[in-house]
């Protein structure tokens, strides 16, 4: 297997070959200042970096190292960057992690130590490649994305009841995919070459669903210039997707029902029965059952449209769908040229699996749109999103594990330096000999 690749920033020549010589096992890119580190990552794309935060023209300070890791962090924010500092530079190491540094070391190098923590970075690096990736195969029906046991169910009963002539009922929350899976289930009948006609009921005005539905003859009511034909009329041969079912008002409940029973309409205004043949399927998020209880939906107009009920699970009862989802918007965004941003980070990762997703798909459709407008690099973060940051805590409890190891090493490397005289250790570190034992207490180190 050919050597994982990783560049050491480092302007000490010394150091620079220690460290080459040292990390053997990996296949050793060399730089020695921002610009060189820059062209590094371009052409090598490196999974790990170590960074020594003093670069050249600013050996002493950091402010050349920082401005490094963020061109890096912009070109390549999966990349996982060790940074180096002195240990009094303890603020610069806090600056680095926030701007998007995996881990830091204090200086000196303890190579061991340091080994450890780049070994860890590449594992780090490898199960979040593995993550981008996602789930091998997605079940895609007519533009239905899932990889969830649960939806799949879904697809299986679409498939079964598509050719019988039977009314369907759809129940589910908002922006689960209704009639997405409507249109499925025309596309898959024998009525496929007919027209897929879609009503919201719940968006039109009482007083004009019923002429949307069923049409008028010309003079009908004031206003109805010219003949028009309605939905169901247009559904001929094909099929009558009627959204919102719940909120169709019970005189037009009334028409409905006969339409059902005897397959034949009026325009409103006409005399002449019109047969219709169409298949019906409707969708609901109401709950139709309280609605009849209390006479608020018609039972025996229920009973007509419910030959078939499925129910839609919604997306947080989708295993893993969220991420298939998110990543299959993105890709359309950017198969049609509205995005650059190529994936997501791990904190966007993290947050659309945990998010609930009250608003379902067309929640985690709108999101994902507004971050392609709002990102700035080519990965999509949980702050683009919208999403918090839930990955907060996690960082916070990174960062002080980091800081722990940073102070062990010092105390352990200064008691070394000082023969186990705590009073030059103290001196050595620049602390109070207090606050030294203080340390040496909660982290357990004896004192002699
Ligand atoms: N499984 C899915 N795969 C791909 N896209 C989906 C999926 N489910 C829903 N969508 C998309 O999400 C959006 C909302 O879906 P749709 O309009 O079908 O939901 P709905 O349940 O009918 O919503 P409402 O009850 O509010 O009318 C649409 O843009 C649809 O294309």
């Amino acid at each position: 297997m050919a050597k994982q690749k990783l560049l050491i920033v480092e302007d000490d020549v010394g150091l620079q070959s220690q460290l080459e010589w040292a990390f053997e096992a990996y296949d050793v890119i060399v730089a020695g200042d921002r610009k060189a580190a820059l062209m590094a990552i371009r052409n090598h794309k490196p999974p790990v970096v170590t960074l020594d935060l003093g670069l050249p023209p600013d050996p002493d300070g950091a402010t050349e190292g920082l401005e490094t890791l963020r061109e890096i962090v912009a070109i390549s924010p999966e990349t996982k960057v060790i940074v180096a500092s002195g240990h009094e530079a303890r603020e610069s190491a806090q600056t680095a992690i926030a701007l998007g540094a995996h881990d830091f070391y204090a200086k000196p190098i303890n190579i061991a130590d340091l080994g450890l923590i780049v070994a860890r970075a590449f594992h780090i690096h490898a199960l979040e490649a593995e993550n981008q990736k996602g789930p091998a195969a997605a079940t895609s029906a007519n533009g239905i994305i899932t990889g969830s046991a649960a939806m799949m169910d879904v697809l299986r009963t679409i498939d079964k009841v598509a050719d019988a002539d039977a009314t369907v009922m759809l129940l589910g929350a908002s922006g689960t995919g209704k009639e997405l899976l409507a249109k499925a289930i025309h596309a898959k009948s024998s009525r496929a070459k007919g027209n897929f006609v879609a009503i919201n009921c719940a968006a039109i005005p009482d007083t004009l669903l019923e002429a949307e539905l069923f049409g008028h003859e010309r003079g009908a009511f004031t206003g109805a210039v010219k003949m028009t034909v309605g939905k169901i009329e247009m559904a001929q041969g094909g099929t009558l997707f009627l959204d919102e079912i719940g909120d169709v008002p019970a005189q037009t409940q009334v028409k409905l029902l006969r339409f059902l029973q005897e397959r034949v309409i009026e325009r409103i205004g006409g005399r002449k029965a019109i047969p219709i043949d169409a298949r019906v399927v409707t969708a609901t998020h109401q709950n139709l059952e309280r609605m009849m209880r209390e006479g608020e939906f018609r039972e025996d107009l229920y009973f007509r449209l419910a030959e078939l009920v499925v129910k839609v699970p919604t997306l947080a009862e989708r295993d893993g769908d969220a991420l298939l989802l998110a990543r299959h918007f993105l890709q359309h965004y950017r198969d049609a040229k509205r995005t650059k941003a190529k994936g997501f980070t791990p904190d966007a990762i993290a947050a659309i699996t945990a998010w609930p997703w009250t608003g379902n798909v067309r929640e985690l459709e709108n999101r994902v749109k507004r971050a392609t407008i709002m990102a700035d690099g080519p990965m999509i973060t949980a702050r683009d999103l919208d999403l918090g940051d839930p990955e907060l805590p996690a960082k916070r409890a990174e960062l002080r594990i980091a800081r722990e190891r940073a102070d062990r090493l010092a105390i352990a490397e200064a008691i070394a330096a000082n023969d186990g005289n705590l009073s030059a250790v103290a001196r050595d570190l620049d602390i109070s000999r207090p606050m030294l034992y203080d340390l040496m207490n909660s982290y357990g180190i004896p004192k002699g």
